[in-house]
């Protein structure tokens, strides 16, 4: 693991803007703020304290003085040789619009930028390396609007990325020029910088509209295979130069430049949310989001990946641009801590072929044994919880059923109650007026009672013992109402006492008794009549508001009974319907068991299929190691032949 190498460099100020401008040199302003250098470490000041929290250091601070040469020469020349050797390396300057970034990347004719250093160390450094031999290819591509241009070959159609195993991360379709020596390249970068979008702003009259990648891919092999093997080396060295971040406020921006400024800045921001991913631990970083942009898709390698990579932050040393600088160091200070893994890139020619099968059986074993089998551990595991999910919505739908057999029973149980209640109302509330025939109703009342014309009978209940002075009629039953039975007994007090009482009649002392109680001995027998007839009328309309309320309780105990009939049917479908939800989810279960056997399945001819390909592959080089041997063989012997 390596870090990324990071480098601030200051541009000189503007002509136009000098005068509110300090140089980060400390060589003057007259501004409240100014950018203070000291070695590798970068502070803001204000009236000459420093601003607490904008204190900065990086591999490299370079201002307004330091030279292209000097850059290259710090950052980058170590990369080409790195990429000459065989590992891939990236440079790219980020920055704030018009801080320098084309400046240092490309240059000017006097003061040539990396590029072209990059491109005459790469082939000096090639024909140093005597004993290999090097094919060189160039690319030049733009992204503007984030839609990929070839610079190379205008006119071309927009260009697509796609990744595979072989190549990785490739942009398809874009032109790749072999490549001879430095001149014939620099050439070709003319020809892209004329297709490239430029235009103009408030900011910087020739501010670049795009991201550009300069790609060179170096594929070397050792001059002597005999005695150094087989392998050749492929790497990828990317310069970039990335469009600058911009306030569309002081790029003044419309049209055109502000759709362009839009794209510029969002895919920039998206840069800055993979280098802060990039920056953070290991195990809290997640995901990270390179799929986000065509400029981090294309740079993935470099981005914490297998590549050598230097990053130069530009900067304006205005006092005007000091949110935009900070913001810029800000980046810079958390790409420093990026890791990239950088190793070289061989390809084995002899078992070129092999090695994509491997890579084959690689990627299908990853399949089986990593996705295939990790999303059938997790169907499995999703049935089990499913099941499981099952297996306790069947309990609870059980005791909710048992829930409700037992409330139905419990309606039931009082619904015959209230049945017998009514039942029992009914029947203990028979008036004098139902006899029609009056010998009937005589032949019911006791001596005692006889006289009264207006005489009550009703049923008693639960009465079996033999009354001793005032004989029960015959044809009176099993029988009755307490109350009724005083006045059927009336003298006969002892007969009361031999009664049974029921709980809903307690004998309640009646008026009839306390009027005989009160009765005087010398009364005459008219006045008694009279009263006794009073007595009568008194208790006739006292019965017969008894029995208005009993048939009153009697129709609210009906519309009871109808409501809780009405309840148990609406339980009862309840209950189906509950058993129905059960029906249908215990199909649902044997359908997902049904699928878990149809996947095992699957993955028992999956693991067929894979090891007869495997068998396939192993007798496949045999074979080819065979033609290979024979071939030599045939090879060493023809000198002698000939000879
Ligand atoms: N180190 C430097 N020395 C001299 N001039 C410089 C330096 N850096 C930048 N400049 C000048 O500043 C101006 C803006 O620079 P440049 O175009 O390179 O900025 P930029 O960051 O690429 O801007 P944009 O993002 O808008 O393309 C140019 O005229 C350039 O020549």
């Amino acid at each position: 693991m390596e870090k990324i190498s990071v480098a601030v460099r200051f541009r000189p100020p503007k002509p136009s803007a000098e005068a509110d401008t300090t140089s980060p040199s400390g060589g003057g302003g007259g501004g409240d703020r100014e950018w203070r250098i000291d070695d590798t470490r970068i502070s803001l000041l204000h009236r000459t304290v420093p601003v607490p929290g904008a204190s900065f250091a990086f591999d490299h601070v370079f201002d307004e003085t330091a030279t292209n040469a000097r850059i290259y020469g710090l950052l980058v020349r170590s990369l080409i040789c790195a990429a000459v050797d065989g590992f891939n390396g990236t440079a790219f300057a980020y920055g704030q619009t018009s801080s320098g970034k084309t400046f240092t990347m490309n240059g000017s004719g006097s003061h040539p930028g990396i590029i072209p250093l990059a491109v005459r160390d790469v082939f000096d450094t090639a024909a140093e390396a005597v004993d290999r031999e090097f094919l060189i290819r160039v690319s030049y591509m733009e992204i503007y609007n984030e839609e990929i241009n070839d610079l190379l070959a205008l006119g071309s159609e927009k260009l697509l990325i796609h990744e595979n195993l072989e190549r990785g991360v490739y942009v398809s379709g874009l032109r790749e020029e072999i490549v001879n020596n430095a001149e014939q390249v620099l050439k070709l970068l003319e020809l892209g910088e004329a297709n490239r979008h430029f235009g103009e702003t408030n900011m910087n009259i020739r501010s670049s509209r795009s991201h550009t990648i300069f790609r060179m891919v170096i594929e070397s092999s050792a001059k002597d295979q005999m005695n150094s093997g087989d392998a050749i080396r492929v790497s990828v060295l990317n310069l970039v130069d990335l469009a600058g971040s911009e306030r569309i406020a002081k790029t003044g921006a419309d049209g055109v430049r502000l759709k362009e400024g839009k794209h510029i800045n969002k895919s920039l921001m998206i840069l800055g949310n993979v280098i802060n991913k990039l920056s953070e631990n290991g195990k809290q970083r997640g995901h990270i989001p390179y799929r986000d942009s065509k400029l981090t898709r294309i740079l993935q390698p470099a981005l914490g990946g297998n590549a050598k990579t230097s990053i130069i932050c530009t900067a304006a040393p205005e006092e005007i641009h000091i949110e935009e600088t900070r913001g810029t160091l800000q980046f810079a200070s958390r790409a420093k801590c990026v890791s990239n893994c950088a190793q070289v890139n061989e390809i084995l020619t002899d078992a070129a072929l092999l090695k994509r099968q491997k890579l084959e059986i690689e990627e299908l074993r990853k399949k089986l044994q990593g996705s295939h089998s990790e999303v059938l551990e997790q169907v499995i595991l999703k049935q089990r919880n499913d099941m499981h999910k099952s297996e306790l919505e069947r309990d609870r739908l059980a005791n909710e059923l048992e829930e409700e057999r037992r409330l139905r029973e419990t309606l039931e149980h009082r619904l015959a109650e209230q049945q017998k209640m009514l039942e029992h109302h009914n029947i203990t509330s028979i008036s004098a007026d139902q006899f029609t025939d009056s010998s009937q109703l005589d032949a019911l009342k006791t001596p005692e009672s006889k006289h009264m014309p207006d005489g009550f009978v009703a049923n008693r209940s639960h009465y079996s013992k033999d009354v001793e002075f005032s004989p029960v009629p015959e044809n009176l039953g099993t029988v009755a109402g307490e109350d009724l039975w005083m006045q059927l007994n009336k003298g006969c007090i002892t007969d009361l006492e031999m009664l049974e009482m029921t709980p809903g009649f307690k004998c309640a002392p009646s008026l009839i008794e306390d009027t005989i109680a009160a009765a005087p001995l010398d009364e005459s027998i008219d006045t008694r009549c009279q009263r006794l007839e009073k007595d009568c009328t008194f208790n006739r309309q006292q019965l017969e508001d008894r029995c208005a309320a009993l048939e009153k309780e009697r129709e609210l105990l009906k519309e009871e009974n109808s409501s809780l009939l009405q309840e148990l049917s609406k339980s009862k479908q309840d209950a189906n319907h509950l058993v129905a939800e059960k029906e249908e989810l215990l199909k649902d279960l044997e359908a997902e068991r049904c699928r878990m056997d149809e996947l095992k399945q699957d993955i028992r001819m999956f693991s067929q299929a894979f090891a007869q390909r495997q068998g396939q592959l192993a007798s496949l080089h045999t074979k080819s190691k065979a033609i290979v041997d024979n071939f030599k063989a045939s090879q060493v012997a023809l000198p002698l032949d000939q000879a």
